[in-house]
């Protein structure tokens, strides 16, 4: 059972906290200088043991002396404590395992590892849906590690989406299983030399699904001892596979299953997640084969308290004289700091690469001002983009209590095992509830109640959520959106498995059947396949491939330019919005000014420099109309999904003075414009709708663009995706509607299913919107509403009551339709959205047929990131492509 209340301060009085009218985090006034304090040896001296209060005492504590009118808490849920439920150790496990696992602390499986490694065992594929550090791991490791000692030649090919969790996974089996097996990673940073050593000798591959399709699939072959004896194949963390990336990683499974068969085995699939929809429904389409869900959670969980946090409106103003809130960045590094202060060893997750570094820095200098030099050295910041070996330091300290803070971005969510936290701050909602909750369940020390603090972030989702609990608690985990019929996944990865082995008829059902069937025949037409008696043959230039992460090509290394040395990297598609000439980056708490990025090297050089300024890119975007695909007449206004062409520039960039925002200069760039084709979701309004909404010509653009940023900030709450995966053009008239038009478009090549998923459940998208542009209490326009962290054109201009006035129509013209549509209440019509979001579109797109690379790759590249982090999608970047 959960309760809703609303917290009371502990203690109202006020106090000298939370300068008003500053950003400053709350605690003692900001303004001493910076300390640069990160790169400090972890656990040089001894560390006092964390000795934190719990969960609800901490929130109680952190609030005292808040100001009334600064109480940032609207809401506080207590997640209810669960006790265990164990079973005996199946008979079959083998005895050794058994020991091993008893002597680590595992006296008795936990009901769930049973039953998931009972059905394994027996030979049913499985996936493990329970929650975060329920010890998943062991249901596979069960029937996996007991087959590789009853059997001496089989094998097992555990696939992580992360080289980080691969990492510490591989660590954990190698502490139980028995020599013989050899465990090993397979990745991108395994050196050319060890590869044949692996492929010889390991009988636990630890690897991901971009090696399996560069680097083992394509050279089955040579794979082919390991491949004739996989008993198991793991899939962990399989919520992660989701979108154009999931979509792919079901075909690539869908390959290796294929290929296997070719050598006789037919392994096991075990899939785990905490955060997965549907589980048993997931898995099946993930894999291409039935599996069967275990979701009955038999670990125990000490209960936690977890509290919605919006940060109180200051009186300074940003755009245009809009109210800003304080920070949510600056409330998590006080968060961080007053933790850390009572010793609760707490991640701050942060929504960017930048915000982690400035978070840390932040808790830090407070940290010091309140004469606290013992703990400074115990905060740090993490992310992607650091090297490994600080990465691994950075783990190691974490895990060993070293630090007792660390900010830092969705790096560290995944399945790392640093549960047992004492706090957890949520710095801005991190796009979808499944992170949301991975990230929370990093608090829970075993039977200490913790304490989860979600900060909101001033814009228009975050706002809606701190005010509507039942947007976070009271909905399931999004179901994973994936569309294997998206031609720009379908038509490169036939090509691969016809690559791989020709294709024959009987293949097919498994990519999809006529849709496949289809999309063979246009490859065929193209020339990528040719069709002989015996079945489909590759007939391309080079080798057949495709980028199945969409991550915008090779990453940009950060070179510092006086001594050449390696500082981080930033993914291909983040680097011109947050790598250009002139751009402040920031490595660990040290800051550099990049002097030049070159784009043909992949590489930015920069020098260290401390300056009072930050940097925001600022970009154009010009988008035409490829093919219609379905239309939705409603009256005066036409919604329309189809797919576009958007090309975007990045064309300056601002320099922006630290801690207030203030514009200082504006800088032009001379960086190459960059193509996309993808789906979007636009709505036309006639010059009726217009007239009914009361907006004249020159109220009329900014009406429209305040409704876009709007619409694109509320959409993640209905699909699976956050607004960096959105970009948006709205215009009083476009060249191919000639009409006024609102486009919302998908980030990502072929599009991503979230525009589509907006077109389906069009009335309950933008009635959200509407609500929330209406209930937010600014004048003109603010963050919290119409206002847009990326928007190109500098919010300007925005036209917020006429936003109102707009979506009102579009709604009204939408429940005129619905009314029409006899038969059908309220719940059916949301059902009916549902349905059709699920619907994937069929055939071959006119112009979406990518040919796919034909560049040669001898030694197979690994563009699977270490940690799962946006690495360049933070507020100050435009859309990434
Ligand atoms: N039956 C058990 N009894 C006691 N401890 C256990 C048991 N099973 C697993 N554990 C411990 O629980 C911790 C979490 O296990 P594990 O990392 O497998 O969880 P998970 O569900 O995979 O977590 P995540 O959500 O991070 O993916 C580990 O330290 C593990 O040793």
């Amino acid at each position: 059972m959960t309760t809703l209340h609303p917290v009371r301060p502990a203690a109202p009085p006020p106090g000298p906290e939370g300068a008003p009218g500053g950003d400053a985090p709350r605690g003692p006034a900001a303004g001493t200088p910076a300390v640069h304090t990160a790169a400090a040896a972890h656990g040089s001296e001894s560390v006092p043991p964390a000795t934190a209060p719990p969960g609800g005492e901490l929130l109680e504590d952190l609030l005292v002396g808040t100001p009334d009118e600064e109480h940032p808490v609207t809401h506080v849920h207590r997640l209810a404590v669960r006790e265990s439920r164990t079973l005996p150790w199946p008979a079959w496990v083998e005895p050794a395992l058994r020991r091993r696992l008893e002597d680590s602390g595992v006296r008795e499986p936990w009901r769930h590892q049973v039953e998931a490694a009972e059905l394994a065992h027996g030979g049913t594929s499985v996936v493990v849906a329970t929650g975060t550090a329920s010890g998943k791991s062991l249901a596979y490791q069960l029937p996996a590690l007991t087959r590789l000692a009853e059997d001496p030649r089989a094998c097992v090919l555990y696939l992580a989406p992360t080289k980080a969790l691969a990492r510490d996974q591989l660590a954990s089996v190698a502490a139980l299983a028995d020599p013989s097996v050899r465990p090993a990673a397979y990745d991108g940073d395994t050196p050319a030399e060890e590869r044949d050593w692996v492929r010889r000798h390991s009988r636990w591959i630890v690897t991901n699904p971009d090696m399996l399709h560069r680097g083992v699939l394509p050279t089955h072959q040579r794979w082919s001892s390991t491949l004739r004896r996989l008993a198991y194949v793991v899939v962990d963390e399989c919520h992660a596979y989701r979108g154009v990336f999931g979509s792919h990683v079901g075909h690539v499974l869908r390959r290796l299953r294929r290929i296997c068969r070719r050598y006789g085995a037919d392994p096991v699939f075990v899939l785990a997640s905490a955060t997965v929809a549907e589980p048993a429904a997931a898995a099946t389409r993930l894999v291409g084969a039935p599996v069967v869900a275990v979701t009955d959670d038999g670990s125990p969980r000490p209960g936690a308290t977890f509290a919605l946090w919006e940060p109180p409106l200051t009186e300074r103003t940003g755009e245009h004289g809009a109210p800003l809130r304080r920070s949510a960045a600056a409330d998590a590094a006080g968060l961080l700091a007053d933790l850390v202060e009572r010793g609760a060893r707490t991640l701050a997750f942060v929504r960017s690469r930048r915000s982690a570094e400035s978070v840390a820095e932040q808790a830090r200098r407070l940290l010091a001002e309140r004469g606290r030099d013992d703990l400074v050295r115990r905060v740090d910041s993490y992310r992607g983009g650091y090297l490994p070996e600080e990465r691994r330091e950075l783990e190691r300290a974490l895990s060993a209590g070293d630090l007792l803070g660390v900010a830092t971005t969705n790096a560290l969510e995944l399945g790392i095992d640093i549960a047992g936290l004492d706090a957890v701050v949520l710095a801005g909602y991190p796009g979808t509830l499944a992170s949301l909750w991975q990230q929370a369940g990093r608090a829970g020390r075993a039977q200490r109640e913790s304490l989860v603090v979600f900060v909101a972030r001033d814009d228009p989702l975050d706002h809606y959520l701190a005010h509507h609990p039942r947007a976070v608690f009271g909905r399931p985990v999004e179901a994973t959106v994936t569309d294997p019929a998206n031609p720009y996944v379908l038509g490169p990865q036939l090509c691969c498995a016809a690559a791989e082995l020709p294709l024959t008829p009987d293949d097919l059902p498994a990519f999809g059947g006529p849709v496949a069937e289809a999309q063979l025949e246009a490859l065929v037409a193209a020339g990528e396949l040719r069709r002989r008696p015996a079945g489909w043959y590759w007939a391309g230039r080079g080798r057949a491939d495709v980028d199945i992460r969409g991550s915008g090509g090779e990453p940009v290394a950060i070179i510092e330019g006086e001594t050449g040395r390696l500082l981080g990297t930033v993914d291909g598609g983040a680097s011109h919005a947050t790598v250009h000439a002139g751009a402040l980056y920031v490595h660990r708490g040290e800051t550099y000014v990049v002097d030049e990025l070159d784009l043909e090297d992949a590489c930015a050089v920069v020098h260290a420099e401390a300056p009072e300024w930050t940097t925001v890119a600022r970009d154009v975007t010009d988008l035409g109309i490829v093919a219609t695909d379905r239309t939705r007449r409603l009256g005066t206004v036409t919604a329309h999904t189809g797919v576009v062409d958007v090309t975007n520039q990045v064309v300056a960039y601002q320099r922006r003075r630290a801690g207030t925002g203030e514009v200082l200069a504006e800088f032009p760039l001379d960086l190459p414009p960059r193509q996309l084709r993808t789906r979007a979701v636009w709505l036309t309004l006639d010059a009726d709708a217009v007239a009914r909404a009361d907006v004249d010509d020159l109220a009329l653009p900014g009406s429209l663009h305040a409704a876009e940023h709007a619409a694109i900030g509320i959409l993640p709450l209905l699909a699976t995706c956050d607004r960096w995966d959105l970009g948006g053009l709205s215009t009083a008239l476009h060249p191919d509607t000639g009409t006024a038009t609102v486009f919302v478009y998908d980030g990502h090549p072929g599009g991503a299913g979230f525009a589509e998923r907006g077109f389906a459940a069009l009335r309950r998208w933008l009635t959200a919107t509407r609500a929330t542009v209406a209930s937010c209490e600014c004048e003109a326009g603010c963050p919290s509403c119409v206002q847009s962290p990326k928007c190109g054109n500098g919010n300007d201009p925005l036209d917020k009551a006429g936003a109102v006035r707009v979506l009102d129509v579009v709604l009204d013209e939408l429940a005129a339709a619905e009314e029409t549509a006899a038969g059908e209440d309220a719940d059916d019509e949301d059902q009916d959205d549902e349905d059709a979001a699920r619907v994937t579109p069929t055939g071959p797109v006119r112009g979406l047929l990518r040919r796919p690379s034909t560049g040669r790759a001898p030694v197979p590249a690994d563009p699977t990131p270490e940690a799962a982090d946006p690495g360049g999608g933070h507020v100050e970047d435009d859309l990434v492509f």
